[in-house]
């Protein structure tokens, strides 16, 4: 490992839940601990780091509370990076906006032309699984996922299975992905975890291979994709 990294600079991907948090039956308490927070605080004061989350990147944001940290929510579908810290600027897909503190930054968003449709989604599996006691969706933007951990009756999680199943066949254009007791459900386009690394690796300038080492880490299906890009 340490010769593979000589001389490189070493970039850090880091998956959330399952990785900096541990994997909890109510999504919304999947906290990260403080000394968890300070580690990655510590490494990404010495390595670009990022984290690449299947959940919203607000909410990412929120758990980790980090400014040194780059984000990325939605399984790659949500990019942010500070203007001027770009490479490949005036991308399709790309959108300037101003945070809170009059920052700038660049948002890459390639599902955006899907947002209303994973509203309307939502909406519709809501009404339909409602009776699966313990089932839950969890709106993550530009994906959905629907949530099994906490149904007891394991009849129910083949029944849930079937009806996501059976509504996604009037939407086409999106695919569903297995998950930890999760079904995610996101736009059929041509974008995943790994590809928001090499978009992340293009923009912040770290593209150059004989000098660059990304490091992936992460637990789940999605973050396979990292490996293969
Ligand atoms: O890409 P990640 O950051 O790993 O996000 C993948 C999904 O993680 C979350 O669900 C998983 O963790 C929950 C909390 O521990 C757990 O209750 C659930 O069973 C796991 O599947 C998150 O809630 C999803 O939105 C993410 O897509």
């Amino acid at each position: 490992m340490l010769s593979i990294a000589k001389g490189k600079e070493i970039v850090l991907f880091l998956d959330y839940d399952g990785t900096l948090s541990p994997i909890v039956e109510d999504p919304d308490q999947a906290h990260i601990s403080d000394a968890m927070r300070a580690a990655v605080r510590e490494v990404a004061f010495h390595f670009p780091t990022a984290i690449i989350s299947g959940r919203q990147r607000n909410k990412v944001y929120e758990f980790v509370k980090l400014r040194n940290v780059y984000y990325a929510g939605s399984h790659g579908m949500d990019i942010s990076t500070p203007l001027g810290s770009s490479n490949n600027q005036n991308q399709k897909h790309q959108t300037k906006v101003i945070g809170e503190n009059g920052n700038q930054f660049v948002n890459f968003l390639p599902a955006k032309e899907y947002l209303s449709t994973i509203q309307e989604i939502i909406e519709v599996l809501r009404e339909n699984i409602a009776t699966i006691k313990g089932s839950t969706i969890e709106d993550n933007l530009y994906c959905i996922s629907v949530h099994y951990r906490r149904v007891k009756r394991e009849e129910d999680v083949g029944i849930l299975k079937e009806i996501v199943e059976s509504i996604m066949k009037a939407y086409p254009d999106f695919q569903i992905s297995g998950g930890r007791k999760v079904m995610e459900i996101r736009p059929k386009i041509k974008w995943d975890k790994g590809r928001a690394l090499l978009y992340l690796l293009e923009t912040l300038g770290f593209d150059n291979f004989n000098h660059v080492l990304p490091i992936y880490i992460g637990d789940d299906k999605t973050d396979e994709d990292a490996g293969y890009s």
